[in-house]
């Protein structure tokens, strides 16, 4: 097959692993017979010191019309000045808008070889597998207003969070559907006992959970379920949850599996190509060294195979491939280890099989 993939490899350590996760596309191109053609756009801070927009026309035009897109990450200190009126983060938080990728799947599964370098419990970790289900194009990232005034000699910040039923029924349908192919059960992460959106959000969801009467609903507080995910990680299998709430779990969930540079996602809404990247920011702590772990980019490259392009079988070799190297010790500085970015992909490619 043919496809034509859009980069946006972005700042920060989002080019190394960006680089990182086309080679192993290539090499299983290569293995399986298929061209990628790859096109590389700008996004985020360096969308902006080169054009002075974070999300260029070109850059949304050539995602419009790609078959999928490969994002690395955005922003970094050189643009976190707090008064700055166009910031990296708008450009991701466009391109996801502006592409209506409205469903982020962030599967987290605990890699038994990585149990006991962790910090938990082990008996708490062992089979865990659950996918947060986090809506993307909506809630308090999006809702308007969202602004800052003077007002009586000092300065008033909004942001709002809101929601239609649409948008609430459409990802919370998405997450019965992924229960009904998993281990049927859902549950929805709200604050209901505070914000009015949640209330609307558990109204919707139980209606939804009408049509599924094999699969189980339970509404999780947001505060409980944060300390749930620590404490009985096995007691979810999909959750589905507001765009703050999931953006904020997944990078809890990290800690689960080892490390922020292990979590892919897949931004999904069923017409367009998708949108794919690692859950991580750019990590200027980093960033440049060579050392990122590129295991959440690679993940993601193999959703982009399944989702996008339907080659469920190169998907399923990549991420045994990552398993394998896993299992067989292979580790980046994150994960214990001292393999860099480039040894990290060369041991994956080296198990494609
Ligand atoms: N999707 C995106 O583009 C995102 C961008 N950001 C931006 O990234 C910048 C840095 O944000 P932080 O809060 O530091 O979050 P971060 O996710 O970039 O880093 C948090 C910690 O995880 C480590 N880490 C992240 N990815 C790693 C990898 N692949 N390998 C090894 N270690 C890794 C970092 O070194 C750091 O210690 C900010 O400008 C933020 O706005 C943050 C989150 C998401
Ligand atoms: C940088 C933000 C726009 C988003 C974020 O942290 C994420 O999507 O994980
Ligand atoms: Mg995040």
């Amino acid at each position: 097959m043919k496809a034509n993939i859009v980069l946006l490899p972005g700042d920060g350590i989002g080019p190394e692993v960006v680089s990182a996760a086309v080679r192993v596309l290539e090499a299983i191109g290569q293995r399986f017979g298929h061209t990628f053609k790859f096109t590389e756009h700008l996004i985020g801070g360096c969308a902006i010191d080169q054009t002075g927009n974070p999300l260029p026309e070109a850059t949304l035009e050539a995602c419009r019309t790609a078959d999928a897109v490969l994002l690395g990450a955005v922003g970094g200190p050189k643009w976190d000045d707090p008064r700055a009126s166009v910031r990296p983060e708008q450009g991701l938080l466009g391109l996801r808008r502006g592409l209506g990728v409205f469903a982020n799947l962030r599967p987290v599964r605990v890699h038994p070889a990585l149990i006991e370098a962790s910090p938990l419990k082990p008996d708490r970790l062992q089979g865990v597998d659950l996918i947060v289900v986090r809506e993307l194009t909506g809630g308090l990232y999006f809702g308007q207003p969202k602004k800052r005034e003077w007002v009586n000699g000092q300065y008033h910040a909004v942001d709002t969070l809101e929601y239609s039923e649409t948008e609430i029924e459409r990802i919370v349908d998405l997450a019965f559907r992924l229960a009904c192919q998993r281990r049927k059960k859902v549950s929805s992460v709200d604050k209901a006992n505070v914000l009015e959106s949640s209330r609307l959000w558990r109204e919707v969801t139980n209606r939804v959970a009408q049509r599924y009467p094999d699969i189980l609903l339970e509404h999780v507080l947001v505060d409980t379920a944060a300390m749930r995910l620590i404490s009985a990680p096995h007691s979810f299998d999909v959750v589905v949850t507001e765009n703050m709430f999931g953006d904020i779990l997944t990078d809890e969930a990290a800690v689960l599996v080892g490390s922020m540079g292990m979590l892919p996602s897949a931004s999904l809404n069923g017409k367009h190509g998708g949108l794919y990247e690692p859950i991580h920011g750019s990590a200027p702590d980093i960033a440049g060294q060579g050392i990122a772990n590129p295991i959440g980019t690679i993940l993601s490259a193999a959703m982009l195979l399944r989702y996008s392009l339907g080659l469920e079988q190169e998907a399923r070799a990549i991420e045994r491939a990552v398993d394998r190297a896993i299992e067989e010790g292979c580790r980046t500085r994150d994960l214990g280890g001292s393999l860099s970015t480039t040894a990290m992909t060369d041991a994956v490619i080296e198990r494609l099989g």
